[in-house]
This record gives C-alpha cells, structure tokens and sequence, in this order.
C-alpha cells in the first residue's frame, strides 16, 4: 500500500501499578482507512485508544501522528491537530438545541459565512432535521449519539476516533450508526473501539485485535474472525455473518 501513514505507535504502552494494561504495541494506521479495534474484556482497546487521545499518559514507547510525537499531550492539544474525538462519556451541551450544538462544533473551525449550509448537511447526514430545535435532554439516547458524531462531521477532522459508538444501541440505531460512520470516513481516517461484532461486520476494513495488552492478530474481517486465535481469545462458538 502506497498511502501515507497518518499515525503510529512504537513499543507503546501503559502500567498501572502493577497492572501492564498495554504492553508494547506497534499500531500503524494509514490515511483513509477505518480501523476496528476489538478483543475481550479486560484486552487494553479502551486504554490503548485513551493513550492516542490523550485521555492516558503512556508509560513506555511513543505514539507519532504526522510524525510529530503526540504521546504525553493532553486530550485537548491532540483536539487541535485535527483530530476529533468521541469518548464513551458523551460530550455534548444538554441545554443546547441540536442545532445549536452544531454550531458550536463548528463555530471555531468554519467561517461564520459557511456555518449555516454546513449545519443543514450534517442535520440531513445525521437524519434529524425534523429535530434540529430539540434539546438534547429531550432526545433517545440513539439520537444523542448521532448529535456527537454530527458534532465530529462538521468539523472535518483528519482523524476520528471512536470509543464504542453503538454501545446501548437498538439494532436499528446501530445500522444508521454504521452508515454514519461510513459517512465520516469518507472525509476522514477512523479509529472505532467497539464490543458489538454486528456493528463492526458493517463497518469493517481492517481489524486489530487486542489480547492481554498485546495485539493478537491483525487483518480483514474475515481474516481475522477465521483466526483461530481470535477464535479461542475472544470469539469462541460466535457465528459471524460475512458481508
Ligand atoms: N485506571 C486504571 N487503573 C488500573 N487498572 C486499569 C485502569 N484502566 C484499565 N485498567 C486495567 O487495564 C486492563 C485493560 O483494560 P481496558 O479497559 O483497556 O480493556 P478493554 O479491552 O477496553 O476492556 P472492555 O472491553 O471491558 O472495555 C484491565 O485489566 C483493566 O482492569
């Protein structure tokens, strides 16, 4: 593959106390691509994607992005490269409308002149039009999800990453998800931490697996769900339907 990489780790990763949560991962993520991290309870996804956020300092190794280290930055200086991010808390403005967290998102990153047309894309994207004077308070928690992932588009980041975005979703919420994050792809690279195999067979291209702090195995969907190691880690008898 020719494309550029966009960011990778060397040897990173994190203890905590005695607990080797990440240990040494080498992880490279190239641009355009849209990168599935699963694996079982306890693996180290959620700690080895709170490292590239900035959400945890890692212990050992680095973590480039455009080459520039970013391992050690906070969440909101890895923000300002160009990167937006979704945690598993949701961070959106509960008094705000809809729209009016759209305008907030983009607020910094558009001229104001462009805002407006940006603000009705994204609503049609995200599929609440008809809600867009909504408070966010008022809204399923489906709905609330979308509104940040509408918050992410509109600020056309050059790298997303996602904290299980389809977590305690209806089965209908995690297709329009799926189509959502399809969405952001296309203008942007994606990191997608996720649990639910369904969610991650409509989305994926390539998969790592995370085991035991370490990357187990890495490919295709279909590669990696006909792993036998995968298999015995962390899939077990699951029957995986293939696109
Ligand atoms: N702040 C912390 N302090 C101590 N141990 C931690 C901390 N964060 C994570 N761990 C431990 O690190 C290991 C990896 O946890 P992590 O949450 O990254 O796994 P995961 O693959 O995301 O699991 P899950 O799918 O359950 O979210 C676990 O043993 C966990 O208990």
């Amino acid at each position: 593959m020719t494309t550029n990489v966009l960011l990778e780790t060397r040897k990173m990763g994190v203890s905590f106390g005695g607990v080797h949560a990440v240990k040494e991962v080498d992880f490279t993520l190239r641009e355009g691509e849209l990168r599935c991290l699963i694996g079982p309870n306890g693996a180290g996804k959620s700690t080895f994607f709170k490292m590239l956020s900035g959400q945890v300092t890692p212990t050992r190794g680095e973590c480039r992005y455009r080459e520039q280290v970013i391992s050690g930055k906070r969440p909101w200086e890895i923000a300002r490269l160009g990167i937006g991010i979704k945690t598993q808390v949701p961070s959106v403005f509960e008094g705000l409308s809809v729209r009016e967290n759209l305008w907030q998102a983009a607020a910094n990153k558009l001229a104001k002149a462009a805002l407006p047309a940006a603000i009705e894309q994204v609503l049609g994207d995200i599929g609440l039009v008809d809600l867009q004077h909504a408070v966010l308070s008022e809204l399923a928690h489906g709905q609330r999800q979308w509104v940040e992932l509408g918050m992410i588009l509109i600020s056309k980041p050059q790298l997303v990453l996602l904290d299980e975005p389809a977590a305690g979703m209806t089965h209908q919420e995690v297709r329009k998800t799926a189509q959502l994050i399809k969405a952001i792809n296309q203008q942007s690279t994606v990191v997608v931490v996720e649990h639910d195999m369904e969610f991650i067979s409509m989305i994926a291209q390539q998969v790592t697996v995370f085991n035991q702090g370490a990357v187990l195995a890495e490919g295709s969907f279909r590669e990696v769900t006909q792993n036998p190691l995968v298999k015995e880690a962390y899939l077990g008898n699951l029957e995986i339907k293939h696109a």
